[in-house]
């Protein structure tokens, strides 16, 4: 019978940030069964709405959108506390004299944008002029005032000396609340859990053994981000650490906040419910 359908399709982010969710995905154990789409996140975001991928990291603001059609995995997210290390905004001016400014926004990202522009027009009163650009900061810079970068692209322009203010938007936003910010969950399709709920049920599970097994000793993914990307062992290991890949109450908590400024200054049509798929063929097998 399972071979009659079609595999299921995982989205991947094509950023270190997520690493640890797939670095040691037991893929031997899915002969055929799922296949991997590693994009950026706004084209994982807009292949899942059209459902081109089945389950997967998304924004976080993406699943908002989206809620009638997608629940979220639990203990999974993209999350920081303090510092996230890689949702950058690179400025001429300091944030209280951006009013008016012009922002140039990355097309990989749509928590962080909405999430500048909720820091700026709540917290700021400023209503600065936005534009959507390729996450080149030099070039963005050339008709901006200011550059969002999120992912790999903010981490290499953070290691380099380019005479501009940098504010992280987690540490920033967490000044400003107190909060938690959750940048990406886990969305599955409704229609994938209705129509294979034991293979969700293994994806789930591989995803969290990944996780485990990749946070539990950094080095070989410290390793290869030093290969791809370059930087310091120590750097990798305090980013990896930095990041936070559950999603308890405190991250819910963050999310819940995000979701109701995003809504009140109308980038949201609801202030969107955190619905968390149950695993319920794990119940069964446990009790
Ligand atoms: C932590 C990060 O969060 C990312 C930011 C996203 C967004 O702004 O839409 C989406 C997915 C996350 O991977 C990062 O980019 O490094």
């Amino acid at each position: 019978m399972s071979s009659t359908y079609k595999p299921v399709r995982i989205g991947r982010i094509d950023f270190t940030n997520v690493w640890p969710l797939f670095y040691n995905f037991p893929l031997e154990r899915f002969q055929g069964e799922v296949e991997f789409i590693t994009q950026v996140p706004t084209q994982l975001n807009a292949a899942m709405a059209k459902g081109e991928i089945d389950i997967g990291p998304i924004s976080s603001f993406s699943y908002g959108e989206h809620t009638d059609d997608y629940v979220l995995l639990p203990n999974m997210s993209v999350s920081a506390h303090k510092r996230v290390k890689s949702i950058l905004l690179f400025h001429r001016k300091p944030l209280e004299e951006l009013s008016g400014a012009s922002i140039a926004l990355p097309t990989t990202s749509a928590t962080s944008v909405n999430l500048l522009k909720i820091i700026l027009r709540r917290f700021y009163e400023a209503e600065p002029e936005y534009h959507y650009d390729a996450p080149v900061l030099k070039d963005m810079l050339k008709s901006a005032d200011a550059a969002l970068l999120i992912g790999d692209h903010a981490i290499r322009e953070s290691w380099k000396d380019n005479g501009l203010m940098v504010t992280d938007l987690a540490e920033e936003w967490n000044r400003l609340t107190g909060q938690w910010m959750s940048f990406a969950v886990c969305a599955i399709r409704k229609q994938l859990v209705e129509e294979r709920p034991e293979l969700v049920s293994r994806i789930y599970r591989a995803f969290m053994e990944s996780k485990r097994e990749s946070l539990s000793d950094l080095s070989s993914m410290v390793r290869d981000a030093q290969g791809l990307l370059g930087g310091t062992a120590s750097y990798w290991e305090q980013y990896f650490s930095s990041l936070i890949y559950e999603f308890g109450p405190e991250q819910q908590a963050g999310l819940k906040l995000y979701y109701r400024y995003a809504w009140e200054l109308g980038f949201l049509k609801q202030e969107a419910p955190i619905q968390l798929w149950n695993d319920k063929t794990l119940t069964q097998v446990t009790e």
